[in-house]
């Protein structure tokens, strides 16, 4: 099959990768020519492991990125991966949808053969058939079910795991209201669930409801994670490890192990933004999301708690503060809501000279502060500071040993319980 993929973002790449290795022919369609020429020359435009080799395979051979949006007429299918970032007050900024819907549907408005439109990005119930479809249609000159079809089809992937969790996917969802769309979708999906090592389930549902689920599930793994946030906080009152709580009430099967890791809380591009978004729609009908609002509240709070565990340690005013992880979490370079930015803005509003260091996530990060220094490895941001904040779990922070001798003063707080406590260690867990 031929498929398009409109954004080399994130998803768009590691979809049209994935298209490509379960044997598609993949056009990806960026706007950004150095992302369109890293894909071709076979470099991954993003940090995500397993990446390079997929597009190191396929990229400039049955996976050719391009500028051009008249090429996605030769394809079946088009995924509109585009960013769907938060409006100031909360709501999404719908501006690439439009442009992308309005360039796929000139595109399309020369192509004779039917052709299948799949919002992959997360939008608000109405979006795709509201603002998306008709804008296609517009430009087209064509009508929605007749000369080309709708769906939408939510990507639950994870960052830093992505290439697993799309080859084996917990469900697809396909919101689609018509047998063509639900059929194209098939011969996308089918070479997928063959590949798949568990046996996902496909959701057939109306578009409007496909569009919720994907907001339901951030919603809720966002709100899990408060809440064990919230106890973790009250369990440090108590000098109670939440820890041992979370591993305890995990044994019961309706709360299960995952998103029970206490800490300085979630950032990223999806949790914080859909969390704003769901909670904006919920207003604009008049309904007060509270249950949404506490969890947004409580993870507001967790960095300015580590700032005060550090405040009862050192007074950090003129003296070298190591931050140890930039990423919003280990095993990417993204550091869209990152809790260290509020980490970083709070030591310096408390007039410490930050040091960061991150694996791979420096050079993004030095987009946003440039003016902070940044170390070559956790070693050299240890050395000589008087203490260090622990913001991301990358595993080489774990192996951590003999670097805190070079630290002025050992005080460490931990928001991800990475580092083990020790003798000579001034060690502070946020919730253990
Ligand atoms: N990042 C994730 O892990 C994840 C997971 C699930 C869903 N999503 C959703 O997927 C969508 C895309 O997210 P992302 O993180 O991949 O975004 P991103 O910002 O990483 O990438 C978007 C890409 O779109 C390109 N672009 C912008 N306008 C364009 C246009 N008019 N035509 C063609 N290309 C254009 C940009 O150059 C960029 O490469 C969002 O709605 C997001 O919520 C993301
Ligand atoms: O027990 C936990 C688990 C996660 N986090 C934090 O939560 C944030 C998000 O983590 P994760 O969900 O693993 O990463 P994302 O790549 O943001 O993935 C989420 O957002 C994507 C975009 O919508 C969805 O596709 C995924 O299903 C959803 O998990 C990060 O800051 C983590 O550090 C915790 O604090 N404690």
């Amino acid at each position: 099959m031929h498929v398009s993929v409109v954004g080399s973002g994130y998803i768009g790449t590691t979809i049209a990768a994935w298209f490509a290795e379960l044997g598609h022919t993949v056009t990806n369609v960026d706007i950004d020519e150095d992302v369109v020429d890293a894909i071709n020359a076979g470099e991954a435009p993003i940090h995500e492991p397993g990446l390079d080799e997929l597009i190191g395979d396929h990229g400039g051979d049955t996976l050719v990125a391009t500028t051009d949006y008249a090429d996605v007429r030769d394809t079946d299918v088009t995924f509109l991966a585009l960013p769907t970032p938060s409006e100031a007050d909360g709501g999404i900024d719908l501006a690439a949808m439009k442009a992308g819907a309005e360039s796929l549907g000139e595109a399309i408005a020369e192509k004779d053969d039917e052709h299948l439109v799949v919002v992959k990005s997360t939008v608000i119930p109405g979006t795709t058939e509201d603002v998306v479809t008709p804008i296609v249609e517009d430009a087209a000159g064509k009508t929605a079910g007749e000369a080309f079809h709708v769906a939408m089809n939510p990507e639950f992937l994870r960052e830093g795991f992505a290439l697993g969790d799309f080859r084996d996917p917990d469900k697809i969802v396909y919101g689609a209201e018509s047998d063509a769309a639900r059929d194209t979708l098939d011969r996308v999906y089918d070479p997928l669930v063959e590949a798949a090592d568990g046996d996902p389930a496909i959701v057939e549902t109306g578009i409007k409801e496909a569009e919720m689920i994907k907001y339901a599930n951030n919603a809720f793994l966002a709100t899990k994670i408060s809440l064990i946030n919230e106890i973790g906080n009250v369990c440090k009152e108590y000098g109670v490890d939440a820890y041992e709580v979370a591993d305890a009430i995990a044994l019961d099967h309706r709360i299960d192990e995952h998103f029970l890791r206490s800490g300085v809380g979630w950032g990223g591009s999806c949790f914080p933004k859909d969390m704003n978004a769901i909670r904006h729609a919920a207003r604009d009908r008049d309904y007060d999301p509270v249950l949404l609002d506490a969890a947004v509240a409580v993870n507001d709070r967790q960095p300015e708690r580590m700032l005060d565990l550090l405040g009862d340690h050192a007074d950090v005013e003129g003296k070298r503060v190591a931050v140890l992880g930039l990423a919003f979490k280990p095993g990417t370079d993204d550091i869209r809501y990152t809790r260290a930015i509020p980490i970083i803005e709070g030591l310096q509003d408390r007039g410490a000279d930050v040091v960061g260091y991150d694996p791979v996530a420096t050079e993004n990060m030095r987009e946003k502060f440039p003016d902070i220094e940044y170390a070559d490895s956790a070693a050299d941001a240890l050395a000589d500071a008087h203490a260090a904040m622990v913001v991301t779990d990358w595993d080489e922070f774990a192996a951590l040993n003999t670097e805190f001798d070079a630290m002025a003063d050992p005080v460490v707080i931990d928001g991800r319980r990475v580092i083990e406590r020790r003798d000579g260690l001034t060690y502070e867990g946020l919730t253990w």
